[in-house]
């Protein structure tokens, strides 16, 4: 798992995640018998805290935690080495890590999207069956600024169609190579975290946009984190879901459907 530390999963980790632990553990044959999970972040601090909960709860062999930086490709590469050499294998990844600034445009770029591309393909070097993995899940954080755009943030809109899109494209490919590996997305709402602090200073040159968004705000509501994980269960556990983009909004969670140029 990529990003997971503070804001959407950090709050509801441990409660949501152990308890589809028997769902996901069913998925695959050699699983063992009980799901171990590498949490992957540069956020040391915010790592350290949660690790202490985590391991107080489940134990300090089920866990661990890698410093990474999506952005570099070797701190990738050996954290998922790392985390086969004890493990034994990775068969959920969830590209998490995200941030929102409009003014470092670039660097948003190169970590929403860059980023998950980037561990993704990393991940299949373990997680194809044709190259010898189990196959697995890879499930991509994107938003509903994925699917319709949030005009105060134009480029975060950017990276996250492109989650949407390389999500969908990377399932399809999957599917067809045989690789064994499914590969969805999250589009949640607006969920009360730290990239959802302070606003308007995110918006860079679009500040003087900062009311409209909201008023979006008010109209969509926060979503719970917990919906947010379920959301990602749901994804990990269905076998049937593949290539798919989940919305979740406040009072529910639904599909969109995927749109095709002859439609
Ligand atoms: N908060 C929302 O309203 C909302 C809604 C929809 C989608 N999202 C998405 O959810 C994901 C998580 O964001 P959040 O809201 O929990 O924000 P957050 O800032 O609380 O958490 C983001 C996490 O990503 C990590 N991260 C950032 N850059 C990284 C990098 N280069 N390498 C590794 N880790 C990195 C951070 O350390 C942090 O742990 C993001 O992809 C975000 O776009 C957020
Ligand atoms: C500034 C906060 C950024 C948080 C970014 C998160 O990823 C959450 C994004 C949440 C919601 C985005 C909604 C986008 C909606 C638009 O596409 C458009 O459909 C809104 C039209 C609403 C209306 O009818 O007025």
């Amino acid at each position: 798992m990529i990003g997971a530390f503070v804001g959407i999963f950090e709050a509801q980790f441990s409660q949501c995640f152990w308890a589809h632990e028997e769902a996901a553990l069913g998925l695959w044959t050699d699983c063992g018998s009980s799901l171990q999970v590498a949490l992957l972040d540069m956020n040391k601090t915010e790592a350290e805290s949660l690790m202490q909960t985590l391991t107080k709860q489940y134990g300090q062999e089920r866990l661990l935690f890698l410093h990474c930086d999506v952005e570099q490709e070797e701190q990738v590469k050996a954290a998922f080495q790392k985390t086969m050499d004890t493990f034994g294998g990775i068969h959920i990844l969830c590209n998490n890590a995200g941030i929102l600034n409009e003014s470092t445009w670039e660097k948003m770029i190169s970590v929403n999207l860059v980023g998950v591309i980037r561990a993704t393909y990393l991940v299949l070097e373990h997680m194809n069956k044709l190259k010898g993995g189990q196959g697995g899940v890879i499930v991509n954080t994107a938003s509903l600024a994925g699917i319709g755009p949030l005009v105060s943030c134009p480029v975060y809109t950017a990276s996250k169609h492109g989650v949407v899109g390389f999500t969908r494209a990377m399932s399809a490919a999957s599917a067809l190579s045989g690789y064994g590996v499914r590969v969805n997305c999250l589009c949640p709402g607006f969920v009360q975290t730290g990239l959802f602090s302070n606003i308007p200073a995110r918006l860079g040159p679009f500040s003087h946009l900062k009311d409209g968004t909201q008023l979006l705000v008010e109209k969509f509501g926060i979503v719970n984190m917990s919906q947010v994980v379920e959301a990602f269960f749901e994804l990990v556990t269905d076998e049937t879901k593949d290539g798919a983009a989940l919305l979740v909004f406040q009072q529910e969670r639904k599909y969109m459907p995927a749109v095709s140029v002859t439609d």
